[in-house]
């Protein structure tokens, strides 16, 4: 119920908030709007009587009421219309930046990686459009909710028995909510298969993929997968559709049953002289303007509902992400530079659902090294980065750096002191001053350090054949964008990972796969040169790569194998050694013999 409550303060918050002269205009003009139409009911009842008892000065009055009425919902109604497509035009972009800071903020990264969150995340992703809703819903339910007051006060007065019309409206508004609950649900189960369909349609329309489709021939196996991820989730919301339009039957038939009764009644009341011919005229319009007001009450009750519904699983992403914020209130201070350098004490990790990835891993990063950490695939390399750079917290054992717990640090003074580079890197397209500054926020605009980044990086050469220099803007599909190429991209993202000066940890998760091997070997050394020249900063260097001929170079190699370190040491002491490395080694370099 607390979660419900603060959904629906959140959800009115993003709506006020977006527009709120708008969002009060929206609630102000729906109402006199809607509760015209039983007031213009009350002043053709009144017209009617006047006719009949020939009172001319009663019929004067009851048309200047309903020409009141008619002009007041006029205007009104335009301003609703106007008001509403504001507030939700509005809100619907506040909706997207929040959502857009709620997953992009959170500490770790648990919720991009784990089926039971991605769910979550995928939910409210699917009814984004809703979060803007809650103040269209609530004035909608405001709204109706004035017109049957004023509808049942009017009813009453005729006879109280005409009361039973309102109770029907509630029993119309509860099957249109199982309705509606029956279609939600079906949504959510099929949430897993939905995201199976949206994936393949993905992969099967991607560019990066479109040449390994065409060569393995497997665009037609993507298809058939496809067919059956949509058979499933059809099926299913089918069924539930189905059960929806059985419900809904049913309510029109209740509707439509009340309708007639209360026509009875009426006509009854007036040939046994308890209703006048405008009580007549007025149940008639009431009651045939009820059925349509209890449609639109179903509409925004359920949608009021369904609103409530997304606004609670963004509140639980809001509280995960909180729940995820792992700093304590009092972090311990992180040093400028490094002295004594980080070290992992029977760190051990595993992913949910999954077995343990490290299994006690003990490592000392020495100030000012440059490690490489070798492994084959699966192994856990990047997984002990991603503990490293503070994505995971390790389920055991601990990180320190320069002695203090990184579990007791703040994990944004974290990231901002550790630089990174990753194979998956983001293509950010922006112009490339922007696009590689952003690797260090404060100057983003910097084209010294932006041209000196790119320097290090090898990709100074990338940016002088563009048209604009550092202000090319970049991507194919934008006005006068440019596309690069795999390696392209690839050589600005190294950029990017370059641009934070003085890092205490910078990581290279494969950053220059794209590039050849001697390309990578030839950059990898200009990194570790730097490194070397600036040793006093006490910066730790950690490199993962598959090529042996770049790991070489390393101060420190690390050989993972299943999760643990099977060897350490530099590339002279693992070769006497004769063990893992020293095979792998041999074996590569053979392959290039
Ligand atoms: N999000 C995840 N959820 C569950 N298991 C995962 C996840 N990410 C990785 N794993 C598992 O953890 C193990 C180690 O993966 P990791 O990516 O750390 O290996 P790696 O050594 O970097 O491999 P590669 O050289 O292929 O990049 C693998 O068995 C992998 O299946």
């Amino acid at each position: 119920m607390r979660r419900t409550l603060r959904a629906y303060r959140e959800l009115m918050r993003i709506g006020f908030g977006a527009a709120p002269w708008h969002a009060a205009a929206q609630f102000l003009t729906g109402i006199v709007f809607e509760v015209s139409v039983p007031v213009g009911g009350l002043g053709a009842k009144m017209i009617v009587d006047a006719a009949v008892s020939g009172d001319t000065e009663q019929g004067m009055a009851a048309a200047v009421l309903l020409a009141l009425t008619v002009g007041a919902a006029l205007a009104c109604v335009f301003f609703y219309v106007h008001c509403l497509f504001t507030v939700q035009e509005r809100a619907t972009a506040a909706a997207g930046r929040r959502l857009m800071r709620l997953i992009g903020g959170a500490e770790g990264l648990a919720h991009h990686e784990y089926p039971e969150y991605l769910d979550q995340v995928q939910r409210v992703r699917e009814h984004q459009a809703q979060l803007s809703g809650m103040v269209n819903a609530t004035a909608g339910v405001l709204r109706v909710g004035a017109t049957l007051i004023v509808s049942a006060v009017l009813l009453a007065r005729v006879d109280p028995l005409l009361l039973c019309l309102p109770v029907l409206a509630a029993v119309s508004f509860w099957l249109g909510k199982i309705s509606r609950d029956l279609t939600v649900r079906a949504q959510e189960a099929t949430s897993e298969p939905e995201r199976l369909r949206r994936h393949l349609f993905e992969l099967g329309t991607s560019t990066a993929a479109a040449g390994e489709l065409r060569v393995f021939g497997v665009t037609a196996l993507l298809g058939e997968r496809h067919r059956r991820a949509a058979a499933a989730v059809i099926s299913e919301r089918n069924r539930a559709s189905w059960r929806g339009a059985a419900l809904q039957a049913l309510d029109a038939l209740v509707t439509a049953l009340g309708y007639v009764a209360a026509i009875v009644l009426s006509i009854w009341l007036a040939v046994h002289g308890h209703a006048t011919a405008g009580d007549v005229v007025l149940v008639l319009g009431l009651a045939a303007q009820l059925s349509a007001t209890v449609g639109t009450a179903v509409r925004y009750g359920t949608y009021f509902l369904l609103v409530l519904r997304v606004g609670r699983r963004f509140v639980w992403l809001r509280d995960y992400v909180a729940a995820e914020r792992r700093t304590p209130a009092e972090p311990a201070a992180l040093p400028d530079t490094l002295r004594t350098g980080i070290d992992l004490e029977d760190v051990r990790f595993g992913y949910p659902g999954g077995g343990g990835v490290l299994d006690g891993v003990s490592l000392h990063l020495p100030p000012g090294a440059v490690v490489a950490l070798v492994g084959e695939n699966g192994a856990g390399k990047t997984t002990l980065i991603k503990l490293l750079a503070g994505f995971h917290r390790p389920d055991a054992g601990r990180i320190l750096v320069d002695g203090a717990d990184l579990a007791g640090c703040d994990t944004a003074d974290w990231r901002s002191r550790t630089a990174a580079t990753f194979q998956d890197h983001a293509r950010l397209e922006f112009p490339v001053l922007e696009s590689v500054g952003v690797g260090d926020l404060p100057r983003a605009g910097d084209r010294a350090a932006v041209t000196e980044a790119l320097e290090r990086a090898d990709a100074a050469g990338v940016v002088a054949g563009l048209p604009d220099g550092l202000d090319t803007a970049l991507g194919g599909r934008w006005d006068g964008g440019v596309e690069l190429s795999g390696g392209q991209w690839q050589r600005l993202a190294l950029g990017r990972g370059l641009m934070r000066q003085a890092p205490l940890l910078a990581v290279f998760d494969e950053p220059t796969a794209a590039l050849d091997a001697h390309t990578e070997h030839a950059l990898f050394e200009r990194f570790a040169a730097a490194a070397r020249d600036g040793r006093e900063r006490g910066t730790v260097t950690l490199l993962v790569s598959h090529r042996f001929s770049t790991v070489a170079t390393a101060d420190l190699i690390v050989v993972l194998d299943g999760g643990r370190i099977r060897e350490q040491g530099s590339h002279r002491e693992l070769m006497a050694r004769g063990g893992l490395y020293a095979e792998l080694f041999e074996l590569q370099s053979r392959g290039y013999r």
